[in-house]
């Protein structure tokens, strides 16, 4: 496997009304290029923050140490082919990486989706910033994004503000975006956490074939570990900002090794009961 980043030794610290949260701590691992990798964990194990860090999202009064070390080959606009390890001292507000290698989807679609642009030009924008490409040509690359994404109308979607979309549609046009400049990673962070559960299945499902079909990577966070395990195949478990298990999606289920994951697969019924992906199978 070819590591897309190394993270090493990653602390990361708030500071909140004078004291500080070690949101991080010490963590060390390696995503590989082309996987599909989870990390769960329970309300304030760290997820966001390691997904915030590797974006290069942070906010500015998050104290980092450590380093995240970047591998990345041939950026999708410069024709560069130069292999070059792309080294980030982990100062996330200058990202080297900006919008156009990693597409993040946040838990909120409204949060991430302009309320005054139509959706249509919201997607464009994307291709045209980071592309180079003509509006015209940014447009009909909206289209097929917003058809890839299986919106219903893809025209009429190209038109519309995201106030007439459902959560679900507004979902898919948030991904539409993310992917638009085509990413090498894809960082989905409780994408679906705010959707009931047929639609939450039916954007798990559209994710996976996302990114099986652009061979993009996938940092799939989630506090559901049943979700995780449909789509990833390593997963990392979180707990208190330390990295508590870690290994291949069929052992983290079948054979936990630490009682916390033990405990997060005891607390949820879905794992015994059909999968999630496939109760929705019909609409995928
Ligand atoms: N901007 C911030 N300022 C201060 N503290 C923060 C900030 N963001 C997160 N924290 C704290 O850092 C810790 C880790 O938070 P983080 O959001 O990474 O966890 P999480 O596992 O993603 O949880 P959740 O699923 O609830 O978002 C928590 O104690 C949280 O309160």
């Amino acid at each position: 496997m070819t590591a897309l980043l190394s993270i090493h030794d990653l602390t990361v610290t708030y500071r909140r009304d004078g004291s500080e949260v070690a949101a991080l701590k010490q963590l060390s691992l390696d995503i590989a290029t082309g996987e599909c990798f989870a990390v769960i964990g329970e309300s304030g194990s760290g997820k966001s923050t390691l997904a915030l860090a590797v974006a290069g999202l942070l906010p500015a009064s998050a104290r980092i140490d450590g380093r995240i070390d970047w591998f990345l080959q041939s950026p999708p606009s410069s024709g560069a082919t130069e292999h070059r390890p792309l080294k980030s001292a982990a100062k996330p507000s200058h990202s080297p990486l900006g919008g156009r290698d990693i597409g993040f989807v946040f838990q909120d679609p409204s949060a991430s989706l302009d309320p005054v642009m139509a959706v249509g030009e919201q997607v464009a924008e994307v291709a045209h910033t980071h592309l180079g490409l003509t509006w015209s040509q940014s447009y009909a690359k909206a289209k097929t994004l917003l058809e890839r994404v299986r919106l219903p109308d893809p025209d009429a979607a190209l038109h519309a503000y995201p106030h007439q979309l459902s959560g679900g549609q507004k979902q898919r046009v948030a991904i539409a975006a993310a992917i638009a400049a085509g990413p090498k990673l894809l960082i989905a962070d409780e994408a679906t956490s705010a959707l009931d559960t047929i639609v939450q299945a039916e954007i798990v499902a559209l994710i996976r074939q996302l990114v099986a079909e652009d061979g993009m990577t996938l940092l799939f966070v989630s506090h559901d570990i049943a979700l995780a395990a449909e789509l990833a195949e390593r997963i990392a478990v979180f707990r208190h900002g330390e990295l508590v298990e870690f290994g291949a999606t069929a052992q983290i289920v079948a054979t936990p090794r630490h009682a916390y994951t033990r405990a997060l697969l005891d607390a949820h019924l879905g794992l015994d009961a059909e999968p999630l992906l496939q109760q929705a199978g019909a609409s995928r």
